[in-house]
C-alpha cells in the first residue's frame, strides 16, 4: 500500500476507542493532531438538547473543552452556578437569551444571535433560554485542572444520532443528586430573575 500523501492524510477522519466510547472521532490522549467533521464529535442528548463536543479534558491535559448545544426553541436551561468553572457562550445560529448575575447580585439579561458572545465567571448564577428552533451554542467550559463537558452524557445519555432527541432525554431523579456535583454544577431552584 502507497503511503498517504500530507492532503490525503488530513481529509481523514480517524476512530479511536477512548474512556468514553468504542468508537470516537476524538482521540484518547493529548498528543495527538485530528480533525473532526461537522456533527461527528461525541454526542449526547440530554433534556430536549443534542450536545456534541469535539474536544475535551483528554484532549486538552484537562485545561479546556469545546463543544456545541443545539435546543429547541423555548427550551430553558434554569438558574445554576459553577463554583470554579468559567464559561463561553457563542451563539452560531438562531437566538439565545442569556441571564447572569454577577458576584455583587447585579442581574443583566442578553439576547445573543449569531456571533455573540456571552462569558458567565465562575460563582455567578445563570440561566438560559432557546429563543429561535436551529439555534446553536458553542461553549468552552472548564476551570482549573477539569472540564465539564462530560456532564452532559452523565447526566443525560450518550447517543449515535446526529439530530435533537425526538422526545426529551429527563434524567431519572436520582441522578441530580450525584451527577451535577460531580461536574462543579449546583442548580438553583429558589433563585429569581429580577430581569
Ligand atoms: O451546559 C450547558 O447547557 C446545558 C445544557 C443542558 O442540556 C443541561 C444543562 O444543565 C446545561 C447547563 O448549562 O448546565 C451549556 C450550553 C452552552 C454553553 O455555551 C455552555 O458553556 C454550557
Amino acid at each position: 500500500m502507497t503511503r498517504p500523501s500530507h492532503l490525503e492524510v488530513s481529509r481523514m477522519t480517524m476512530e479511536y476507542a477512548t474512556r468514553y466510547r468504542t468508537r470516537s472521532h476524538l482521540p484518547p490522549d493529548a498528543g495527538t493532531p485530528y480533525f473532526v467533521e461537522k456533527g461527528m464529535g461525541d454526542r449526547a442528548h440530554l433534556f430536549g438538547d443534542l450536545i456534541t463536543v469535539y474536544a475535551g479534558g483528554e484532549q486538552t491535559g484537562n485545561t479546556f473543552n469545546f463543544f456545541t448545544c443545539e435546543g429547541p426553541k423555548g427550551k430553558i436551561i434554569p438558574a445554576h452556578l459553577h463554583a470554579d468553572t468559567y464559561e463561553v457562550f457563542f451563539v452560531t445560529q438562531g437566538a439565545v437569551r442569556l441571564f447572569v448575575e454577577d458576584l455583587e447580585g447585579r442581574q443583566q439579561e442578553k439576547l445573543l444571535t449569531s456571533g455573540d458572545f456571552g462569558f458567565v465567571p465562575r460563582n455567578c448564577p445563570h440561566a438560559y433560554r432557546i429563543e429561535r428552533h436551529h439555534s446553536q451554542i458553542v461553549g468552552v467550559a472548564a476551570r482549573p485542572g477539569g472540564t465539564f463537558e462530560r456532564f452532559f452524557e452523565s447526566l443525560g445519555t450518550p447517543t449515535d444520532e446526529l439530530g435533537l432527541p425526538a422526545a426529551p432525554y429527563v434524567p431519572a431523579p436520582d441522578r441530580f443528586g450525584t451527577v451535577p456535583q460531580r461536574y462543579d454544577v449546583r442548580f438553583l431552584p429558589d433563585h429569581e430573575w429580577r430581569v
